[in-house]
């Protein structure tokens, strides 16, 4: 990185801590909520107590040797951190595992009737089925009125903002300040011009990496939808999880659901919708399910194939906020850090969208984090109600 000096990496032990909540009371949390939304069978409840207490008072321990990924999660770090309490190790790490370990215990991985089936499925389903997600969709006929570029930026509004439906952070009862009552700007950074000056040429590939289905993923796909049907890009790759992560976390279940969502909604969004489905039909938007999606190391480690990927882009964006820690590293920056020497390493253009909602920040001027500081102390970095758009050329 240039002459940028290195930051600690965030772990889950310091007392008080956010990382330390999430660890000792929203995965406890979300284990109960699981628990509570299947007719799991007894070997299940067992191996989901025996979590409950790994997680929060045990060690890490291995996969078992026949599970699919074993070797996966060995390289990227069982073999380190086995045997270390979970607070002590990279706190991307423990989390990551968590979920990984969830999903083990509820049967996910196989043999056996509930492989394959997603434990956040009802949570994401209620989501998509509220009569919110109506409301969301209805301005969209008023839309249709304005010009392509107030459309765009409206739609990359809707995308950046969809990222407080982060169903992990409502679950545990954190930020509920409406971002209406915030006394500082909502957007602490907003480099959208430049953003939109990548997409000035012909021909342009964009890949967005998703976070959060439903009320997340539907604002996501809309913009898509736009550039597509404006020809702003060529071709679009969504890139979600293999697998159900982080509570709501898109998959291609999800990106099906949200899909038919829009088909069968009235007005512009079932537009939207068939724009998408046709163009998922010729190849115009694809969708990957890389492993190191779901990878519990920041990009900055990515695989080769995956890099030349990001390399043949024109613009990536990067959607959400464990993807903003993952890509600038979990560490605890100096805010003012600057964004483009965090990301120097990333392989092409890329773009942060994230609403805040963990420590990690960078790229702030001073006057803003002073401001920020004088109306919330810190609160402002957690609460969800502040949002950045970030680019590096
Ligand atoms: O990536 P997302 O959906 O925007 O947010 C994920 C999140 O809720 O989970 C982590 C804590 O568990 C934090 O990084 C963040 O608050």
């Amino acid at each position: 990185m240039p002459d940028t000096p290195t930051a600690p990496v965030i772990l889950g032990n310091e007392p008080g801590s956010f990382p330390r909540s999430v660890l000792a009371e929203r995965h406890p949390a979300i284990i109960q909520q699981v628990r509570d939304a299947f007719p799991y069978g007894p070997d299940q409840h067992r191996a989901l107590d025996a979590l409950l207490k790994n997680c929060t008072e045990g060690a890490i321990e291995p996969l078992p040797l026949d599970a699919p990924d074993h070797d996966q999660w060995a390289a990227w770090g069982t073999d380190s951190y086995a045997g270390h309490s979970w607070y002590d190790v990279p706190w991307l790490w423990s989390e990551s595992y968590f979920y990984r370990q969830l999903l083990g215990a509820v049967g996910y991985f196989g043999p056996g009737s509930w492989q394959g089936i997603d434990p956040f499925r009802p949570f994401k389903r209620a989501e998509l089925d509220a009569p919110e997600t109506d409301e969301e969709l209805a301005p969209l006929d008023a839309l249709a009125a304005k010009s392509p570029e107030d459309r765009a930026n409206s739609l990359l509004h809707g995308s950046l903002w969809g990222n407080r439906a982060d169903l992990g952070f409502r679950l545990s009862a954190v930020g509920t300040e409406s971002a209406a009552q915030a006394p500082v700007p909502a957007l602490v950074a907003d480099d959208s011009e430049l953003l939109w000056s990548l997409l000035s040429g012909t021909g342009a590939t964009l890949c967005l990496v998703a976070d959060n289905a439903g009320r997340e993923l539907i604002p996501d796909l809309l913009l898509l939808a736009h550039l597509l049907d404006q020809r702003r890009i060529e071709r679009a790759v969504l890139h979600i999880k293999p697998h159900p992560y982080y509570v709501s976390d898109a998959t291609t279940a999800d990106v099906v659901d949200a899909l038919h969502r829009l088909t069968g909604a009235p007005g512009a969004a079932a537009t939207y919708g068939r724009t998408l489905w046709s163009a998922m039909a010729d190849g115009r938007l694809a969708v990957r399910a890389h492993p190191f999606s779901c990878a519990p190391l920041p990009y900055a480690d990515m695989p080769a194939d995956l890099r030349a990927e990001f390399a043949a882009a024109t613009l990536t964006i990067v959607k959400g906020d464990l993807n903003y820690r993952r890509l600038v590293g979990d560490r605890a920056w100096d805010p003012t850090t600057p964004f483009a020497d965090v990301t120097a390493y990333f392989p092409g253009p890329v773009a942060a969208l994230r609403t805040l909602k963990s420590d990690v920040i960078t790229g702030l001027d001073a006057r803003t984090e002073a401001a920020l500081v004088a109306a919330e102390g810190q609160r402002w970095r957690t609460g969800g109600t502040h949002a950045l758009i970030q680019v590096r050329a």
